[in-house]
């Protein structure tokens, strides 16, 4: 089987600070696969380095096991199908939500098109919203308008950046099941969280990273159960 995303001996310093340190992991294709591990873990700089936002010093990405992402440019990476949701929401207030998810389409605007962004909107539950200004959803609808934005265009990796921050329970709940339903065998879904209950709700595996590296890799329950772990984040 395809591996997804295969990250192999990745380092990246800022400075002299090693942020990533010497990082290796394989994504599948139909996953969920939480990075998870304490504030300055890296977690957010991996996300950047996949997408990016930050160059690598040494190490190589590759997607779908054909494209060496480390080398190519921010736009060229969305291009090619992997595609992020930022930590902070930024959708386009004065718009319609129904423009903001075309604007994630990038121009298209076929009957094809139509279909997508209305689909796209049942699935993040926003069919009644469509018509509204982005800027009178609530904080948790907006997260769901800015992952449609993300998902239109079909990506083969999705990788969500904290998207339950600021959540009430019950939204959180409901984004555990969006998060569910955008699995799909060929596609790879990286979210990054520290909301634990979340995570074991939607990941398949999870990698725990601490100080740049991989600590552990396996299931939650097995996570919450490793000493490790528990000694450099779940126990604090
Ligand atoms: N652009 C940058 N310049 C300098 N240092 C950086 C930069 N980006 C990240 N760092 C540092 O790299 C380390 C890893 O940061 P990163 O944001 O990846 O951690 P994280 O695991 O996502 O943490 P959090 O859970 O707090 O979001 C931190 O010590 C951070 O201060």
């Amino acid at each position: 089987m395809t591996v997804a995303v295969l990250v192999e001996g990745l380092t990246v310093e800022f400075g002299r600070f090693r942020a990533i340190d010497d990082l290796s992991l394989a994504i599948d294709y139909g996953e969920v696969r939480a990075v998870i591990g304490p504030n300055g873990a890296g977690k957010t700089t991996l996300l950047d380095v996949v997408s990016g936002v930050s160059r690598a010093k040494s190490g190589r990405i590759l997607f779908d096991e054909r494209l060496e992402l480390t080398r190519r440019s921010e736009a060229a990476i969305a291009r090619s199908g992997v595609r992020r949701k930022f930590q902070k929401p930024s959708v386009f207030e004065a718009l319609s939500v129904r423009d903001n998810v075309e604007i994630g389409l990038g121009g298209a605007n076929d009957a094809g098109s139509k279909e997508k962004v209305a689909a796209i909107l049942e699935t993040v539950g926003l069919s009644d919203h469509a018509d509204r200004l982005a800027s009178e959803l609530a904080h948790g609808q907006k997260q769901w308008l800015e992952i449609a934005m993300v998902v239109v265009s079909e990506p083969k990796v999705l990788m969500l950046d904290e998207p339950v921050a600021g959540l009430t329970d019950e939204e959180t709940e409901r984004t555990a099941a969006l998060v569910r339903r955008l699995r799909t065998p060929g596609r790879a879904i990286v979210v990054v969280e520290h909301d634990m209950d979340f995570v074991e709700a939607i990941a398949d595996r999870v990698t725990v990273l601490h100080e740049g590296r991989t600590l552990f890799e396996g299931s939650m329950a097995r996570a919450r159960a490793d000493a490790r772990v528990v000694d450099v984040y779940l126990g604090r």
